[in-house]
């Protein structure tokens, strides 16, 4: 059952549909990869709804086919010969986590060399980076762990590890030569934490080759 208006689905659309514009022109959609999504209303008990991009599009255009709808099972809740992401089952389990309002994911050459290189560890350290603020952590100073997660083929694999992996002051999980996930309580916050983890990954990276 829907618990959402039409407005509300046309708004969510609009938003995503800005961001995914925003994203493309940064070059974060290469090959058709990444996915973005918007809740729409509030988590009900274990029952929520959110926009998704539909799978396989290249999502540096826009058309009229570029979302749809589905539920906290991943299911189209409209009728719609469009198909979710391949990844839905990953936005399920981060909104069921975290409460959060939106869930993107880019792939990109910062994101998949620095989960590389620390992927054994599990976990990517950031010290003392001013942009750790877009995460709301305000210590001077502070060293941060980014979680780091294998990545399989098959998707309900990663879906059931996303859950323990998560760290609560970090707003985001990369997947191993894949991509990040990041979230946020609504679309603008969730583009504030990629953003900054974007910056924070091409620092890493560069300041490990400065280091040698
Ligand atoms: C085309 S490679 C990328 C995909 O395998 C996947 O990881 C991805 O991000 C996009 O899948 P999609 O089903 O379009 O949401
Ligand atoms: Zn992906």
């Amino acid at each position: 059952m829907t618990s959402y208006s039409l407005e509300q689905r046309q708004a969510a659309f609009e938003e995503l549909r800005e961001v995914k514009a925003e994203f493309a022109a940064k070059g974060w959609f290469p090959g058709t990869s990444g996915n973005l999504s918007v809740r729409i209303g509030d988590i009900r008990g274990e029952e929520f709804q959110f926009a998704i991009t539909s799978s396989g599009k290249d999502k540096s255009k826009q058309t009229p086919e570029d979302f749809l709808v589905v539920d906290a099972a991943g299911q189209s809740v409209e009728t719609t010969k469009l198909k979710p992401s391949a990844e839905t089952l990953i936005h399920c389990e981060i909104y069921k986590a975290t409460g959060c309002g939106a869930v993107f994911h880019v792939h990109t050459v910062f994101n998949n060399l620095v989960s590389e290189w620390f992927g054994d560890k599990g976990q990517i350290p950031v010290e003392g980076v001013e942009l750790i603020k877009a995460f709301n952590i305000w210590e001077e100073e502070a060293i941060i762990h980014i979680p780091v997660l294998p990545n399989y083929a098959h998707i309900p694999r990663i879906a059931e590890q996303v859950a323990g992996a998560l760290v609560p002051r970090i707003p985001g999980i990369v997947l191993r030569k894949h991509g990040i996930y990041a979230w946020g309580a609504n679309s603008f916050e969730a583009k504030r934490h990629l953003e900054a983890f974007e910056f924070l990954f091409e620092y890493v990276y560069r300041m490990e080759l400065l280091k040698k």
